[in-house]
């Protein structure tokens, strides 16, 4: 779609809404009744090991199938729409790369499948060159198989923003990053807000915060808070970690 004034793309972003979305493995439940996330939020989701965040992550991105309900994307369902596809930058890990190319190689290759050209390709990658720093961007000749755990995920974060898409889903997108790559991606993301929908899934507490608007608490598959971040978020999200595994003291009268 064009913006007839400046003959640019123009910026819409998109609303993710879930209703009675379930998914089952065993013992394990991920339920989540009713969500929305208006366009141009970044939702944040934290939680413990196994709560269900990339279970979640993946039903946005229908990599897998609910057993009951739907994610909608600006209404579509996304087991069934394809106008998603485009408009939608990911990456979940490693497994979403192809190791045998190059990031350069790789970049490219995913800006085809958004219908960008070479040369929309190599100008939008200049905003990456601080980022990406392992080898230059343009000039890269390692194979992905053969970077650092964290250049691979640097590799798929650069190749997830390259399309500048609506809607972005990162699943731990500040692990095995070196702290200046952190801040770097942090940049990366404040600089999206407003203008993409987000969803982060991160155990950094401190750094979700920063790119979030909402913070969501996952336990045991339920979404257990829901709440826009403020000054307090950090330490309030600090706390009810801490608490699960120190429970409050209780007091005389309380027994
Ligand atoms: N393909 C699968 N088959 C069986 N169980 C699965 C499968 N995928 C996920 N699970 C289970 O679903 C639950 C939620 O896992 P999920 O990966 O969504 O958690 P998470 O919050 O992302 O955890 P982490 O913080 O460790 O990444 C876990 O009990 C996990 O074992």
């Amino acid at each position: 779609m064009l913006d007839h004034v400046h003959n640019q793309p123009s910026r819409s972003t998109m609303r993710l809404t879930a209703n009675a979305l379930t998914k089952r493995y065993d013992e394990f439940e991920l339920s989540i009744p009713d969500l929305t996330v208006e366009p141009g939020t970044a939702l944040g989701l934290v939680g413990n090991n196994g709560a269900g965040k990339t279970t979640f992550l993946r039903l946005v991105l229908d990599l897998i199938r609910a057993d009951d309900g739907q994610v909608r994307l600006d209404g579509d369902d996304v087991a069934s729409a394809f106008d998603w596809k485009t408009r939608t930058g990911s990456y979940l890990g490693p497994s979403f790369l192809i190791d045998f190319l190059t990031p350069d190689e790789y970049w490219h290759f995913v800006g085809q499948t958004y219908d960008l050209s070479e040369a929309e390709v190599d100008e939008r990658l200049t905003q990456f060159a601080d980022f990406y720093v392992d080898e230059p961007i343009g000039e890269t000749t390692k194979y992905i198989r053969d970077l650092s755990t964290g250049n691979k995920n640097k590799a798929g974060l650069v190749a997830a923003l390259l399309p500048a898409p609506d809607l972005l889903v990162f699943d731990e997108p500040f692990a095995s990053l070196d702290p200046r790559s952190q801040i770097q991606l942090k940049e990366l993301l404040q600089a999206r807000r407003g203008d993409t929908t987000m969803l982060v899934s991160s155990h950094d507490l401190g750094h979700v915060t920063d790119v979030s608007d909402r913070i969501a608490i996952l336990e045991g598959g339920e979404i257990v808070r829901d709440e826009p971040t403020d000054p307090d978020t950090l330490e309030d999200l600090t706390t009810y970690f801490a608490e699960a595994i120190r429970p409050k003291e209780t007091t005389p009268a309380d027994a």
